[in-house]
């Protein structure tokens, strides 16, 4: 596999908006003639550094060589959120002025390198031109044209090298986590959960490999628990946002290494696979390196049964990640589709066709971010030749898309769980709410989540006790308790602390997991809303930290950073911001400084992070009946595959 050289053109912090382009001069010209000085844009910015910095000298800078260092370093920092763009009374572009900025005045990975604290951790007899020297192991930084020096020292500068003695455990299978590490010396082991609880070995990784890309690329649990191996095993440990950064100043680097760690996911998937149990190795290798790899948003369609006939026919896909649902379009305008099957991680089917073995086609559609890996014909009927026990297990696969479409088409679905779901949806439901609720529950993504907070409306006396108690401990609500409603099952509206949390790509780590799995909010967070925008369930909000200027209380860098001091205000009233109580780490790019910024931080973003660092959760302890229940969505509701089986009663 080949890497491209850098792109010229590229757009930094621009993942989360593809629909930016790039202002000509004469466009440039004609916004800044356009602009009244008004400031209204500066005043709506969330990054900090936009309270010293005024229009007129980003319109300066925009159409001369006159840049002033503020301007560099605010240009640098501008996260392309859009916040500047609606308060502008004369309709400007501001956002893609910004862009143009940015675009001339290059990126800061150019230029100089503070490489202290990296030198403070190099391990004995070490100098950074032997770490250079380990990283040009790894083949997507083997070519010096494509990463340059600079950036690799960047890179470097903003990682954290680790001298590990043997034994020491890099990750646990099942915990959550997103940094990536690089071997640069000795070895690690790779295990896995045995169901006796003994570990099983896997894999011994050496220098020039990598660790821990899926979880980086998924958000996905840790597939394995990694040990090093050796005394002296020296590893670069990566945070997810430093990689990013990577990846968008040299997307050669994203795209090869998207492409070399799908391939491992796809054999790690693969090897895993009731299906393919006694298909050798070889050809599971050959099988991962050949597979394409395809990328869906949210409600795009991976078949149509307009298509039908279209060459996609037969390919094998597997679903490296995310959900999908199967329908059939009914040709009524009251229900234009019926759902026959989910789709999820781990799950395959053969392409847009025959999942029903009647030859018609079927409609495929992302329910959340799914990416998928498609093997075509030609080695699928290679190994369906080769293996007939793969072909019998294809074809029970068949019978079974056959009795998922007769359970479909029946009346209602049987609960999942007798004890707690039949009351819960078929007593009080008609048979038709019923099924509909259980298919509200995939595809409004509950499903997707890891906690959700439930509410049973037939014990839940109304009195708000469970969201009051979220704002009295954390200043403000972080819930609303009326949302979805399956039988007589309430879905709070709060974060869900999704499998893949869509919000957690941030370009300033301001949003974070613990390996427990809570999703929180970080002192790295400005407020930039990206996060919010991104959440498909509305479950993040901002709140402003300058409100109320004429009150007398403590600068807003103090009042924010008490947010992560223990102990602090734990039932406060309204205007103390909501945060997890337990320090949180920095983020990787902009540590936790009192450099003076923080006396400028403008707002933040708040969602519910089940009470991280407590005890216990507000809302549940404070409900007086126990009509408010954490549960695990598919123990309780059951998998997609649990729904969609129950048969008709
Ligand atoms: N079978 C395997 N052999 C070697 N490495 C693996 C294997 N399975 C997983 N890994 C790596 O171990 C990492 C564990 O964390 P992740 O799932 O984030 O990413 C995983 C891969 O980088």
């Amino acid at each position: 596999m080949q890497m491209q050289t850098t792109q010229k053109n590229f757009k930094v912090g621009m993942t989360h908006r593809t629909d930016m382009r790039i202002l000509d001069t004469e466009e440039i010209n004609f916004e800044i003639d356009m602009c009244i000085g008004c400031d209204r844009c500066m005043r709506a910015c969330p990054v900090p550094l936009s309270n010293q910095v005024t229009i007129a000298d980003l319109n300066r800078a925009n159409v001369s060589d006159e840049i002033t260092p503020i301007v560099a370093r605010f240009t640098d920092e501008c996260v392309m959120c859009g916040s500047c763009v609606p308060v502008c009374p004369v309709d400007n572009h501001r956002d893609l002025l910004m862009l143009s900025l940015k675009q001339r005045l290059g990126i800061s990975w150019n230029g100089q390198v503070d490489l202290s604290k990296a030198m403070g951790h190099l391990p004995p007899g070490w100098d950074v031109s032997l770490v250079l020297l380990c990283l040009r192991e790894q083949a997507i930084f083997s070519d010096a044209r494509v990463v340059p020096d600079n950036y690799l020292l960047h890179f470097v500068a903003t990682s954290d090298i680790l001298t590990l003695s043997s034994g020491v455990e890099l990750m646990r299978e099942g915990e959550f986590g997103r940094d990536i590490f690089f071997i640069l010396d000795g070895q690690c082991e790779v295990f896995s959960q045995g169901t006796d609880q003994r570990s099983l070995p896997l894999a011994v990784l050496r220098r020039g490999e990598y660790i821990g890309e899926q979880g980086m690329l998924t958000g996905q649990p840790r597939s394995v628990t990694v040990r090093s191996a050796q005394d002296r095993t020296v590893v670069l440990k990566v945070p997810e946002q430093v990689m990013q950064r990577l990846m968008e100043v040299v997307p050669a680097v994203q795209e090869f290494f998207v492409q070399l760690s799908s391939a491992r996911a796809v054999e790690d998937m693969l090897s895993r696979l009731e299906l393919f149990k006694d298909i050798s190795t070889e050809d599971i290798h050959a099988l991962a390196t050949q597979a394409t790899i395809q990328r869906f948003e949210r409600e795009e369609q991976l078949f149509s049964e307009e298509r039908k006939g279209q060459p996609v026919r037969e390919t094998f896909h597997l679903m490296l990640d995310g959900f999908v649902r199967v329908a059939r379009k009914t040709g009524r305008s009251e229900h234009p589709e019926r759902i026959i099957a989910y789709r999820q991680r781990g799950d395959y089917f053969v392409g847009g066709l025959d999942m029903l073995g009647d030859r018609r086609a079927v409609t495929v559609t992302a329910i959340t971010r799914v990416t998928v890996a498609e093997i075509t014909r030609v080695q699928l009927k290679t190994l369906l030749i080769r293996y007939p026990a793969f072909k019998e297990r294809i074809q029970e696969r068949v019978q079974l898309y056959q009795e998922a479409n007769t359970a479909a088409h029946s009346a209602v679905f049987e609960p999942f769980d007798p004890e707690q779901l039949q009351q819960a949806l078929v007593n009080t439901s008609s048979a038709a709410e019923a099924r509909s609720g259980l298919h509200a529950l995939v595809s409004d993504g509950v499903v997707e989540g890891t906690e959700v907070l439930v509410i049973d409306l037939d014990k839940c006396i109304h009195c708000n006790e469970c969201e009051e108690a979220c704002e009295r401990r954390h200043g403000q609500s972080r819930m609303n308790r009326e949302g979805m409603v399956v039988g007589n099952m309430s879905i709070v509206t709060a974060c869900r602390q999704c499998q893949d949390p869509v919000c957690m790509l941030c370009s300033r780590a301001g949003i974070a997991r613990k390996p427990s799995g809570e999703v929180y909010i970080t002192e790295s967070c400005i407020g930039c809303g990206i996060c919010a925008e991104r959440c498909p369930y509305d479950n993040i909000s901002i709140v402003s930290l300058t409100e109320d200027e004429n009150e007398a209380q403590p600068a807003s860098w103090q009042r924010f950073s008490r947010f992560f001091s223990k102990g602090f205000g734990k039932e406060r009233g309204r205007k103390v911001l909501p945060m997890a109580q337990t320090p949180a780490e920095p983020g990787p790019l902009q540590p936790f400084v009192n450099d003076g910024l923080e006396n400028l931080r403008k707002k933040i973003a708040i969602k519910c992070d089940l009470c991280a660092g407590y005890n216990n959760q507000a809302c549940v302890q404070a409900c007086p009946t126990g009509a408010a229940i954490r549960v695990n969505p598919v123990t309780f509701f059951g998998s997609t595959e649990d729904i969609l089986s129950r048969k008709a009663r």
